[in-house]
């Protein structure tokens, strides 16, 4: 996950997608990490990170570029091993669990890259996961019923390869979607589309958290973030360097440094 890094103090004011979240995140923690540790050879890319996110609660991951957060989102969703740590989804232990595993358990999550099967149309891409969960008919009007939710109905008989990028970024939620998670993981579904398809997707994002789902996300764009997330999470070398609510965070003196750098650097 490249891409250009603001300053969360610039942008901490910034109200363009309707300032604080609205929702009401409640009840015990879906999805409990405790001190996570990746490590690649001599690498360590993540240190001793804990979080939990509650149905409803938006989780940002925010940090410098290799700050350790695609590990991270790795280490939740099983593509990458934990080497010390437990993840835990509503009370299970699932810190060894293979990604389709946590898949069926409920925790579905978008690629920064979209990888649709480019030949078939849309409505058959959703169908792909949606037979996952149901069979012939139902299984196509789950589908629909997941495009009409991301605005995507009217595109439905369309091969997916003559999608935007902010279509394609709509589709890609749509697969996430169509398994009915309880937890969503968002790897940059904003980052790259254009001031309203931002806008379009904070939107569409919020309301899946109000609907009850807990999110995390790791995004770039930090007004995105910050108005966004009930709670940010900021990383730096693989280690915390902030968390909490996003205009603190935002403010805090190491995570300024940190976008930054220092003076004398
Ligand atoms: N498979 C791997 N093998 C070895 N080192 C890795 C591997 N994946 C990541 N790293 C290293 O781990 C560190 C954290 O990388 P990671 O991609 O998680 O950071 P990031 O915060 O997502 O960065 P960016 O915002 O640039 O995508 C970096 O030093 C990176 O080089």
């Amino acid at each position: 996950m490249s891409g250009p890094s603001q300053s969360p103090a610039v942008i901490a004011g910034r109200t363009d997608f309707g300032g604080q979240p609205v929702h009401a995140p409640s009840g015990p923690p879906l999805l409990e990490a405790s001190n996570i540790t990746v490590r690649f050879g001599g690498v360590v890319a993540v240190k001793d990170i804990s979080l939990a996110v509650r149905p409803g609660e938006i989780l940002g991951l925010i940090g410098p570029n290799g700050a350790g957060k695609t590990t991270l989102f790795n280490a939740l969703t099983g593509f990458v091993k934990a080497s010390e740590g437990r993840v835990a989804f509503d009370g299970r232990d699932i810190t060894h669990a293979q990604p389709q595993v946590r898949a069926k358990l409920g925790m579905a999550r978008t690629f920064q890259v979209e990888r649709p099967f480019e030949d078939l149309s849309v409505l058959e891409n959703v169908l792909v996961a949606a037979f996952l969960k149901y069979r012939g008919r139902a299984a196509e009007n789950h589908a629909y019923d997941v495009l009409e939710r991301v605005g995507l109905a009217d595109r439905a008989a369309q091969p997916a390869s003559q999608l935007n990028l902010a279509r394609r970024r709509r589709l890609e939620l749509a697969k996430a979607l169509a398994l009915e998670p309880r937890m969503l993981f968002l790897d940059e579904s904003i980052a790259g589309l254009n001031p309203p398809g931002q806008q379009e997707m904070v939107a569409l994002i919020r309301q899946l958290a109000q609907s009850g789902l807990g999110i995390v996300m790791v995004e770039h764009i930090m007004h995105v973030i910050m108005s966004l997330s009930d709670h940010v999470i900021c990383m730096a070398f693989g280690e915390l360097l902030a968390e909490g609510d996003p205009h603190d965070v935002a403010a805090h003196p190491d995570v300024i440094r940190a976008y930054l750098g220092d003076d004398d650097d």
